[in-house]
């Protein structure tokens, strides 16, 4: 498979463990608009046939889907990897319906999705079948891959009625927190081909982060789709050490209600400083859409655009006097980072 993966760049990354990095689609026309999240879900709710867009420090568009196709030759990889590839859904709550839109806005056909959530009601897309758990642990012809989105508490009881579709080859891909690949497999028999991933919500507009891992059942070609799923929706890197999941899950799963909260405290801080609730709200969501548009279209790193805003003995460096002092934000930021990591190992026991 190394063939099929862009290596990762040995000084950005040298402090790394092994892993791969795949990248997701090319970018689309418009790079470096002004979208805002908020208002690319408003829009796919509301059209939901709309694509997703697709930007960010990406390889040219279908460079990864050109490799797959010249190296692998097999059906799913093929010049559109999610053309012809069939998807069970199980669980199309907040994470799985992100995906879902993602791989719609990409090009999974929706007669190709099934989808079992009992508690989606009308959020489930026009034209995709929605079916029972009954049903759905029968479907014929049998899925190539079975995606699993339902919560980490209910994720072993909801499994072991697909054991059968396990049985029969199809790939489980689950992004449950805190769930090891030894309990998935186990849930769903003991003999199932799983792939372990961890997304974030990002994916609903093509801007996902994911890490995967899978087990030694897992075929190439699964890996392949599992793959092409998770590019449909951002950028993909796989781990070999499965123990790394939890500081995944803590950084990249988690990392966005970080942000979120980063830009609700902003705003709550200028409402402090005195300005009106609405205006301090716009500049704090601006900020940091602008700030993280910024990092993703500049090739400097995060530190460097940070100085670049910081004139010496200016109105920043009185700011970051605070924020970076020995006792302020980054033994924080470490402190919250560890305690999503130990509670993500403490779902898996
Ligand atoms: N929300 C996030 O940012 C992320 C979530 N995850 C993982 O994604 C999974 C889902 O989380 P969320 O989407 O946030 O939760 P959610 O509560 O929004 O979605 C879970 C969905 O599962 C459905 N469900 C419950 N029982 C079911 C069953 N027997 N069969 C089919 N569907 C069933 C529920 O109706 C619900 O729609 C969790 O395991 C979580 O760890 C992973 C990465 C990020
Ligand atoms: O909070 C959680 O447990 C999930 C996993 C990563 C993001 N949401």
């Amino acid at each position: 498979m190394a063939g099929a993966f862009r290596p990762v760049d040995g000084n950005r990354h040298s402090h790394v463990p092994p892993y791969r990095l795949a990248l997701g689609p090319g970018p689309e026309p418009g790079r470096g608009r002004r979208t805002g999240g908020h208002r690319a879900w408003r829009v796919r709710a509301l059209l939901p046939g709309v694509p997703v867009r697709h930007l960010g420090r990406q390889v040219g568009p279908g460079g990864h889907r050109r490799r797959f196709a010249r190296n692998r030759g097999r059906s799913v990889i093929m010049a559109d990897p999610l053309k012809g590839l069939s998807v069970l859904l199980v669980g199309c709550g907040k994470m799985g319906g992100a995906m879902l839109l993602g791989w719609l806005g990409q090009g999974l056909a929706r007669e190709n999705v099934v989808v079992v959530d009992p508690g989606a009601g009308t959020s489930v897309p026009e034209g995709v079948r929605s079916v029972t758990p009954e049903e759905a642990a029968h479907l014929t012809p049998r899925p190539d891959l079975c995606v699993v989105a339902v919560k980490p508490q209910t994720i072993k009881t909801v499994l072991p009625a697909y054991a059968a579709l396990a049985a029969q080859g199809t790939t489980f891909l689950s992004v449950a927190a805190g769930t090891t690949l030894a309990g998935l497999d186990q849930a769903l028999g003991g003999n199932a081909a799983v792939v372990r991933a961890m997304p974030n919500t990002p994916a609903a507009i093509g801007r996902g982060m994911s890490v995967l891992v899978a087990n030694d059942r897992v075929s190439d070609v699964a890996r392949a789709a599992a793959e092409a799923l998770m590019r449909a929706v951002g950028t993909v890197a796989w781990v070999e050490d499965e123990a790394l999941i939890d500081a995944v899950t803590a950084v990249s799963g988690s990392g966005p209600a970080y942000v979120f909260l980063l830009v609700e405290t902003l705003a709550e801080a200028g409402r402090a400083a005195g300005l009106p609730g609405d205006l301090a709200d716009l500049l704090a969501r601006q900020t940091v859409t602008g700030a993280g548009a910024l990092l993703d279209a500049m090739p400097d790193d995060p530190a460097t655009l940070r100085r670049n805003v910081t004139s010496p003995g200016g109105t920043t460096a009185a700011a970051l006097d605070v924020l970076m002092a020995e006792d302020a934000l980054a033994p924080l930021m470490r402190r919250a980072i560890l305690a999503a990591q130990h509670r993500s190992r403490e779902l898996a026991s």
